[in-house]
């Protein structure tokens, strides 16, 4: 029996998130602090010989995607891109354990492609240098080489130039969404009449030591998608405002595009509070208090890799 690979693929939330400028390709350039959650998808895997490459989706978040071609997911494409740069004739059974929602502004598919070349260089031995992988990656999404980073840091052009950051501690966030999908290319269509942000405003050598220090810093900026991601689904208002009426809310902000929102707490009990309160008032969300994970989200070849629920 082969040896089983197992890679987290955790939720990326972008802590603030600026555009500042626009390419002639259409790509916006952006600047934003991203970090990563313990909540997350787990990819795993077994090595086939003869280079088929096959994806089963289980998980509370799968239905909607075992309903799309599995040539189209992420993870499938990121195996093909793989095999094409490296000439393996050798293949991969792969099981996505589907538990972030999809297309909701943390990052999930690009988590999910991130941990696939992760898992796939390990499981194949190859041997691509980091910034061929950085460019497959990129190829693959904008947010696909933060993802393949997976530390805490600041990241602009279009999502390819990657500052890193201070560890932040493991500060207590409570990650909520209204249970619709939203669509990146019309969020940032929405916001063409909308002028840019400066850049270069976050200081990079600030150290943060707790959730209330990381909250305050935050206010001084923003996400300059909410207005277009709002005017698309209200409900992120709404999300948005159940958040910030919890007691022990520090900051309450949409991530990426939307509709994911995300709060910041200084204690897990706050959080997990307000994810009781949120979760009764409305059981069609996705709730899921969690913490900012500090160190580099890797290497969890041949064990049974998984997230707390
Ligand atoms: C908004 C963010 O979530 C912030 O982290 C990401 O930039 C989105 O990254 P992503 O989902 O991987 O985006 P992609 O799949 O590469 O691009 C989807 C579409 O979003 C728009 N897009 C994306 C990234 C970017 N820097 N500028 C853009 O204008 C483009 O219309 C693009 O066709
Ligand atoms: N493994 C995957 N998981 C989620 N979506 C995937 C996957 N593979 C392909 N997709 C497609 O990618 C689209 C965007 O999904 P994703 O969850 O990455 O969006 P997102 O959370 O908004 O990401 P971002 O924050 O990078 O904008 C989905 O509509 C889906 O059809």
């Amino acid at each position: 029996m082969s040896a089983t690979y197992s890679e987290q693929a955790p939720a990326k939330i972008n802590l603030f998130l600026h555009v500042t400028g626009k390419r002639d390709d259409g790509y916006h350039l952006l600047e934003s602090l991203v970090c990563f959650t313990a909540t997350g998808d787990v990819l795993s895997g077994e090595c086939r010989d003869d280079g088929a490459i096959n994806l089963t989706i289980t998980g509370p978040m799968s239905a909607s995607l075992a309903l799309e071609d599995t040539d189209n997911n992420l993870v499938v494409r990121a195996a093909r891109m793989l095999q094409a740069e490296s000439g393996t004739e050798l293949g991969a059974d792969l099981v996505l354990d589907k538990r972030l929602p999809v297309a909701s502004g943390i990052g999930g598919g690009s988590a999910d492609a991130a941990s696939a070349i992760r898992l796939l260089c390990d499981m194949w031995q190859l041997d691509i240098d980091q910034d061929r992988l950085a460019e497959i990656a990129l190829a693959l999404g904008a947010d696909v080489p933060v993802c393949l980073h997976g530390k805490t840091c600041l990241m602009s052009g279009i999502g390819e130039a990657l500052t890193d950051l201070p560890d932040l501690p493991p500060i207590p966030i409570l990650l909520v969404n209204p249970g619709k999908a939203v669509s990146t290319p019309e969020i940032f269509r929405a916001r063409e009449d909308e002028g840019f942000s400066v850049s270069g405003l976050w200081d990079v050598s600030r150290v943060f030591t707790s959730g209330a220090s990381l909250a305050d810093a935050l206010s001084e900026c923003g996400n300059d998608l909410t207005l277009a991601a709002t005017s698309i689904l209200p409900e992120i208002c709404d999300v948005l405002n159940a958040l910030a009426r919890e007691e022990g809310c520090l900051l309450a902000r949409m991530s990426g595009s939307g509709a994911t929102c995300f709060g910041i707490y200084d204690t897990d009990e706050q959080a997990e509070k307000a994810a009781r309160a949120i979760a009764e008032q409305h059981p069609d969300w996705w709730v899921s208090p969690t913490r900012i994970v500090c160190q580099e989200a890797r290497v969890l070849s041949n064990i049974g890799a998984s997230f707390p629920d």
